[in-house]
C-alpha cells in the first residue's frame, strides 16, 4: 500500500469559467491556468503521482506546452490512471477537499464525483469529496483563489 498527497491553488479571475471534479459550475468568477485549472482535479492528479513516486503534473503535463491549453482537466487523470495502470497501481480510496468562501460546492458534488470515479475508472465509494470555506480568513477567505488537498491510497496490482 502507498500512500500520496496533492495541494493545489489556482486564482479566481473575472472572463474564465468555473470548472471543478469537470463540472462547470455558474459563477461570477473562474480560475486562471494554463488548462481549465480544475484545482480540485489537479490536487488528486498530484496525490496519485506522489503515491506512485511519478512527479507531479508540472512534469507529465508542463505549462509551457500548447498542448495542454486550456485542456479538461478530465482528460489529464485519464492519462494519469493509464499511467498508474502501466505501474502497476490500483487507486485505493481518495479523500478530496475543496477550500473555497463561496459558491456552495456542496450542490455540484454528486456530479464531481459521477465525472472523477468515471475518469479513473472506480467506484463511486472509492472516492470522496468534500468543502470547506476559511472562515472569510486568508486568499480563499477573500474569495482571492480556490484551494484543493487531496490524499489517496494505492495497492500493488499483483499479477496473475
Ligand atoms: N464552498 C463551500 C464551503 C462549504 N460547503 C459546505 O458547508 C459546510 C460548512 O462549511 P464551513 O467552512 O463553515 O465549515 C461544509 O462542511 C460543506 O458541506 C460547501 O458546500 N461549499
Ligand atoms: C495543469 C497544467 C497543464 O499544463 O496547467 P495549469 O492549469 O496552469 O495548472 P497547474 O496546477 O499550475 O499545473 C501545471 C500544469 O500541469
Amino acid at each position: 500500500m502507498r500512500v500520496g498527497m496533492g495541494y493545489d491553488v489556482h486564482r479566481l479571475t473575472e472572463d474564465r469559467d468555473l470548472i471543478l471534479g469537470g463540472v462547470k459550475i455558474d459563477w461570477e468568477k473562474g480560475l486562471l491556468g494554463h488548462s481549465d485549472a480544475d484545482v480540485l482535479i489537479h490536487a488528486v492528479m498530484d496525490a496519485l503521482l506522489g503515491a506512485a513516486a511519478l512527479g507531479d503534473i508540472g512534469k507529465h503535463f508542463p505549462d509551457t506546452d500548447p498542448a495542454y491549453k486550456g485542456i479538461s482537466s478530465i482528460l489529464l487523470l485519464e492519462h494519469v490512471t493509464k499511467l498508474l495502470r502501466e505501474h502497476h497501481y490500483e487507486i485505493g480510496n481518495i479523500d478530496a477537499t475543496i477550500i473555497a468562501q463561496k459558491p456552495k460546492m456542496a450542490p455540484h458534488i454528486p456530479q464531481m464525483r459521477a465525472n472523477m470515479a468515471k475518469a479513473m475508472g472506480i467506484n463511486e465509494s472509492q472516492l470522496n469529496i468534500k468543502a470547506t470555506t476559511e472562515e472569510k480568513l486568508g486568499f480563499t477567505g477573500r474569495e482571492e483563489g480556490i484551494a484543493s488537498q487531496a490524499i489517496c491510497l494505492l495497492n500493488e496490482r499483483k499479477e496473475s
